[in-house]
């Protein structure tokens, strides 16, 4: 990553690394739904360390669960100082990519073959953030009728 990605206090913009990895989330996720994906959300995005000007980035990204049209695609991020050899990871992300046919409507993906235990580990914690990220939304729009205010 070069200055260009840079902000004043010299690591790489939290923005421009987003940016990367909703790129290598869809792209996973065309890979598996062979059709064009867009971004529903990003559940998680966790900056851990900076990326620091000159660091070789590498952005590794898999379908950890598959529901009807939506997947959760996992995003690692590492970065290397090339001079040493170093890798730091630092970022991690969750995201849920929705499959569309041709006409633009969300349309059915592939199941997903999980054939190790981390393989079933992942699709298991993707199963506890849906379920925790669809009850968040219970709770808020509960709280909101309580109150008398609409929800959008
Ligand atoms: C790669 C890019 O950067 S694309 C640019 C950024 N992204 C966009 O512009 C997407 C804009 N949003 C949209 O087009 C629509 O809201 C869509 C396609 C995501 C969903 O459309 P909807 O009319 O709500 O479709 P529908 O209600 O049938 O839901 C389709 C699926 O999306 C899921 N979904 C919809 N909204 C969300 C959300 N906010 N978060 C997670 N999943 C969602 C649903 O759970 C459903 O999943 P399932 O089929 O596996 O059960």
């Amino acid at each position: 990553m070069g200055v260009g990605d840079a902000n004043a206090a010299g690591f790489i913009h939290g923005g421009t690394i987003m940016k990367l990895v909703d790129e290598a989330a869809g792209l996973a996720a065309i890979r598996h739904g062979h059709s064009r994906v867009v971004t529903a959300g990003v559940d998680r995005m966790t900056f851990l360390v900076p990326v620091n000007i000159g660091d070789l980035v590498t952005f590794r990204s898999r379908v950890n669960a598959v529901w009807r049209s939506s997947m959760e695609v996992g995003v690692r991020v590492e970065a290397e100082n090339p001079r040493t050899g170093e890798i730091r990871h630092t970022n991690s992300a969750y995201l849920t990519m929705v499959a569309l046919d041709a006409d633009g409507r969300p349309t059915a993906v592939p199941p997903l073959e999980t054939t190790s235990p981390d393989d079933e580990r992942r699709e298991r914690e993707a199963q506890l953030r849906r379920r925790n990220r669809l009850a968040e939304r219970e709770a808020v729009r509960a709280d909101r009728a309580a109150k008398g205010e609409d929800y959008g």
